[in-house]
């Protein structure tokens, strides 16, 4: 009997929680935590997903500073408004919707964010916290495969936890995570030889490679949790990196897609948010 992990519910359970806190912290809803969401051009799906942070922001209670950018913004006009952003006090977290169009350069765009305003935890300040075990606001989409993990009483001490792909998004963070909380973490890519001898060792298999159905019963031991992180748009609708049909009766849980860890990503960027604002304890992992 293989579960299908709920990522809406306990996106839901979570978004909740942060809209409570808010409530409760912030009953002036004018001071209310504000995030600033910078999209820059119009990609189609980067449209929907900030599209629905926004939403979430505001049924969460906390200030939409949204910023819509022309595709052909410049390096420098891009940074100018992240300027701004990181300089006035009533913005308390700062998001720079990715990808970028081509010819910008996300890495420099992003560590322009103030460490306290990076409620992607993706600057280069929030990775060396997290890589020391410091404090600090955490990348949402790994933050919400650790609330997925614990909040369905998967134990990540002691486990084998292989990540696929090493993405500053996704897998490197992941790993990272994963590691403080005692798994014995691998991490396999392209390179790897014999990619399915590792995956079949984990007890906790996390798919970010970015390749639709890659993953698939021949890499997967009897009784592992499989979080697919894959989101691919196909002509059959939404597919992630993993062939979870093939999995039933072989992982003893899986995220599907849609569903699984996408709805989580959003929850805990209104975690950070309130986080960045100084407040919350509504979930368990975004700063630890
Ligand atoms: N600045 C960032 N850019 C991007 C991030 C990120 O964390 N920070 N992650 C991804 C995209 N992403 C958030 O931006 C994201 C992807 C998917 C979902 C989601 O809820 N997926 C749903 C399906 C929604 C749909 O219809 O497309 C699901 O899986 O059920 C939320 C956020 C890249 N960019």
């Amino acid at each position: 009997m293989t579960v299908h992990i709920d990522g809406r519910a306990i996106a839901y359970e979570v978004r909740a929680r942060v809209a409570a806190e808010v409530a409760a912290a912030f009953p002036d809803p004018a001071t209310a935590p504000g995030l600033a969401t910078v999209l820059v051009g119009e990609d189609p799906a980067s449209a929907v997903y900030v599209a629905n942070k926004r939403r979430a922001v505001r049924e969460a209670g906390m200030r939409d500073l949204h910023r819509a950018l022309p595709a052909g913004t410049t390096q420098a006009g891009v940074a100018a408004v992240i300027d701004e952003l990181a300089a006035d006090p009533a913005v308390d977290a700062i998001l720079l919707q990715l990808p970028l169009p081509p010819g910008l350069d996300a890495a420099a765009l992003i560590d322009r964010i103030p460490a306290g305003k990076d409620v992607d935890g993706l600057t280069t300040h929030s990775a060396g916290l997290l890589a020391r075990g410091e404090q600090g606001l955490r990348p949402c989409t790994p933050s919400g495969v650790i609330e997925l993990l614990e909040s369905t009483g998967v134990t990540i001490r002691g486990a084998n936890a292989v990540v696929v792909g090493r993405s500053a998004l996704v897998g490197h963070p992941m790993a990272e995570l994963l590691l403080q909380r005692d798994a014995t973490v691998t991490v396999v890519h392209r390179h790897t030889a014999d990619l399915a001898a590792v995956t079949r060792t984990a007890d906790i298999l996390v798919v970010a490679a970015g390749v639709p159905a890659m993953i698939g019963a021949e890499h997967v031991k009897p009784g592992a949790t499989v979080i697919d992180v894959g989101i691919h748009r196909t002509d059959n609708g939404l597919t992630g990196d993993v062939r979870i049909a093939e999995l039933d009766g072989i992982a003893t849980r899986v995220t599907p897609v849609p569903g699984g860890v996408g709805p989580m990503t959003i929850a805990m960027l209104m975690v950070n948010t309130l986080r960045a604002a100084g407040h919350g304890q509504s979930a368990r992992c975004s700063r630890s």
